[in-house]
């Protein structure tokens, strides 16, 4: 079956800042100012219909950048980003508008999706269902709980039916019983052998949801490959990094910052 996703050589490189100054030099100056950091170097992957593929990887290894990247949120430095069909991203910052009223968010993201106004209509009401906030829904979300903006912004995220959903982390907030209704959704769109990418730090549900993982380390691929086969080998490099002395760690976080820092070529 031919690819939804195919991402070719792909970098993300930040500009690192110690001041507001640099900050504003960065903004003014042509080129940009302040140490190169790559975030992420020389991806290359593919993706099928049916694909379930894992992030993993420890804090900073840059597995939000490439979801973020593959949603189309933010743009990578270089390389080649396709993605074919809808694209829908899940995350803990759900991406909601806090000055505008729950319904005006999902009119505002629907209408960014690329619906018309009628079909948005027709997906408002189940939209608000899954959501569960009551008469919250025409407040504005800066009145929302952190709970009740997770739970909006999946309700958006998985009503507008995507071909390729990115989930980031956005299971580990909201209540018990919000979790399991949207964990039983993601094993339907499973079924339905669409593309999903899932980021977590709890190796037991990327083992029991994912049938592949991308092991990221310093924001390149270590390993991509079946979940069985990557992930015990990830389990294995956080077991040696747990058993490190803190001087070890520390050491091996420096050489994390280097090999980021301006290092590399492109
Ligand atoms: N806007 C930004 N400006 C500068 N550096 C950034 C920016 N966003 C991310 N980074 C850096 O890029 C690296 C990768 O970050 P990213 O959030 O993708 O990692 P992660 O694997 O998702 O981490 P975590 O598990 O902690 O969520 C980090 O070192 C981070 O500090």
């Amino acid at each position: 079956m031919s690819e939804t996703v195919i991402l070719e050589n792909v970098y993300k490189k930040y500009k690192m800042h110690t001041s507001p100054k640099e900050k504003l030099l960065n903004l003014i100056m042509p080129g940009g100012y302040g140490e190169d950091f790559y975030a992420l170097q020389n991806i290359s992957l593919t993706a099928k219909p049916g694909d379930v593929i894992g992030f993993v990887g420890v804090n900073g290894s840059g597995k939000s950048t490439l979801s973020n990247i593959i949603a189309g949120v933010i743009p990578a430095t270089s390389g080649t980003v396709k993605t074919i069909g809808q694209t829908s991203i899940i995350a803990i910052q759900s991406g909601l508008n806090h000055q505008l009223t729950g319904r005006e968010n999902i009119e505002l993201k629907c209408l960014m999706l690329g619906f018309k106004k009628k079909e948005i209509q027709a997906m408002e009401p189940e939209i608000i269902e899954f959501a569960d906030i009551g008469k919250f829904i025409d407040q504005p979300v800066k009145k929302y709980s952190s709970g009740m903006k997770s739970r909006l912004g999946f309700a958006i995220s998985v009503t507008v039916n995507p071909d390729i959903l990115i989930v980031d982390e956005a299971l580990s907030v909201g209540d018990k019983v919000f979790a399991e209704k949207s964990k039983e959704r993601m094993f339907e769109f499973k079924d339905q052998g669409k593309t999903i990418f899932f980021v977590s730090h709890n190796m037991r549900d990327i083992k029991s949801f994912c049938n592949k993982a991308v092991w990221l380390e310093y924001g390149e691929i270590k390993d991509f490959g079946p979940v069985k086969e990557v992930v015990p080998e990830y389990e294995k490099f956080l077991k040696k990094y747990k058993a490190m002395t803190k001087e070890e760690q520390k050491k091996f976080r420096e050489e994390v910052i280097r090999k980021q820092s301006g290092l590399a070529t492109i």
